[in-house]
């Protein structure tokens, strides 16, 4: 499907103010699973012409199995350090977009690596919405281990004060994957002045 701002014919301007913002730094997505983060990130990682990595990915190409196997072999703080390293590698590297998984922005060192060294972006998404996109999937080991729904609830209690620290706040809603991403990069725009300085929004 066409892009929305590429009809509206202001699709380069909002893609040229974004790459001068980023100075060359990363754009890195965080958020709760079912955010969108792999998703949106993808997709606005190809809008600009940027490399696009998959934490999670990393990780299991890098352990050489998934991260449910993961979970279950060697426990959630292997998977951490794990995260941590991969990371730590990928914002050292040449500019990329990068989705990280949902516990990654809550570890101290991750989360500092991530504020020094990249533009931050939090999908805030509601419970219901978060619901609707991770049912049915089973690939989330933290969602295997009770109530999904109370799951989710009680992780937006604790981490979205967390999340809050991002550069820039999106919140998602029922919009088609195209418009949200659409509207992801017309935040972004927004929200660096003409001396392409970030100023903190949020959506
Ligand atoms: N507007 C939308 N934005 C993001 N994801 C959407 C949207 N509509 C449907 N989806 C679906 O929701 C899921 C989001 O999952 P994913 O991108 O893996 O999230 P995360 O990486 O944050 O856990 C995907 O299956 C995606 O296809
Ligand atoms: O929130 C979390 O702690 C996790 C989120 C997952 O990634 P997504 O947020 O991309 O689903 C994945 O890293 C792992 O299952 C743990
Ligand atoms: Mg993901």
């Amino acid at each position: 499907m066409e892009s929305n701002i590429a009809e509206s014919g202001l699709h380069e301007d909002v893609i040229a103010k974004i790459r001068r913002g980023l100075k060359g730094y990363p754009l890195v997505f965080i958020g709760l699973m079912g955010a969108g983060k792999s998703c949106i990130g993808r997709m606005v990682a190809k809008e600009l012409n940027l490399d696009f990595v998959d934490a999670d990915r990393e990780i299991e190409e890098a352990a050489g199995c998934s991260i449910a196997d993961i979970f279950k072999l060697y426990g959630e703080e292997a998977f951490r350090d794990g995260e941590e390293r991969v990371i730590a590698r990928l914002l050292e590297g040449e500019q990329l977009v990068l989705a990280t998984g949902g516990g990654a922005f809550i570890r101290e060192r991750t989360r500092k690596l991530i504020l020094e060294k990249s533009v931050s972006v939090w999908l805030r998404a509601d419970l219901e919405l978060l619901l609707q996109r991770t049912s049915g999937r089973t690939h989330r080991p933290l969602l295997n281990r009770g109530n999904p729904r109370k799951i989710l609830a009680d992780f937006i209690e604790t981490r979205y004060p967390i999340y809050a620290g991002a550069d820039i706040i999106f919140d998602c809603d029922e919009s088609s994957k195209e418009e949200t991403c659409d509207a992801v990069l017309e935040l972004m725009a927004k929200s660096f002045d003409d001396d392409g300085n970030l100023i903190r929004t949020g959506s």
